[in-house]
């Protein structure tokens, strides 16, 4: 498991390169579907003093550390949730960037207005409903996978591979961990443009459907013409 350690810590040192955290918020996990064990960032450690070494191995089966001398993210049952519900994934990454942050706080989705957002998300990037008393005060990280899971019962994981979760933060995912810290930073651009988009004219229509279909479709799906069909 040591090559799963490596990606998942060079994934998780791309979160403060592109400055999508601040000290050590956040994390990035990785999973082998063969085995069923992940590796994610150990909890509260610094960036600047992480190693590979320190990525934490999980079993996803039965949610309990295998390896490592560190405790495991506080977000890991949120990580194991999302991948047992979404079979397709590689990589899952929590962040609290900016302003994503800002729509998820809003418990507002961010909506599909260009062709930047339709290269990569087949939609609007939603946000969770808020989370209950009980699931706050009961098993909270994993009832935060819950939300996101419920969220998506009417979508593609793997057409949109982002969520907001409300009053807290995103939640990317991918095919491998770098595809997952990739698509948050997309994530944080979109949000961005989206936030000053919506405050010159509240009122902006997405964008057009064919326009969405054209960009996301010849990059994505059986279909794709260009892109590596990710
Ligand atoms: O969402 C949160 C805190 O709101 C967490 O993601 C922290 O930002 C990082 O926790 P660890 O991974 O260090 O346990």
């Amino acid at each position: 498991m040591e090559k799963l350690k490596e990606e998942v810590y060079k994934a998780n040192m791309l979160l403060p390169k592109y400055k999508l955290i601040t000290f050590t918020w956040g994390n990035v996990s990785g999973i082998d579907r063969e085995s069923g064990i992940m590796a994610i960032k150990p909890s509260g450690v610094e960036y600047d003093l992480l190693r590979p070494e320190d990525m934490v191995l999980v079993d996803v089966n039965t949610g309990k550390k295998v390896e490592g001398d560190l405790n495991p993210s506080s977000d890991t049952p949120t990580h194991v949730e999302l991948y047992k519900a979404f079979p397709n994934i590689g990589g899952v990454v929590h962040t609290h960037s900016r302003w994503a942050t800002v729509f998820s706080q809003s418990g507002r989705g961010i909506p599909a207005l260009g062709t930047t957002h339709g290269d990569y998300f087949y939609g609007e990037i939603p946000c969770t409903r808020k989370m209950t008393p009980e699931e706050i005060g009961g098993a909270y990280e994993k009832e935060t996978g819950t939300v996101i899971i419920e969220t998506f019962k009417d979508k593609s994981p793997d057409d949109i591979p982002a969520v907001l979760v409300h009053s807290h933060g995103p939640f990317t995912w991918g095919t491998d961990p770098m595809n997952a810290v990739h698509n948050a930073v997309v994530l944080e651009e979109l949000a961005f443009m989206a936030w000053h988009n919506l405050v010159l004219d509240p009122t902006i229509p997405p964008m057009q459907q064919e326009l969405l279909d054209k960009h996301y479709l010849r990059k994505h799906g059986a279909n794709a013409y260009y892109g590596q069909g990710k």
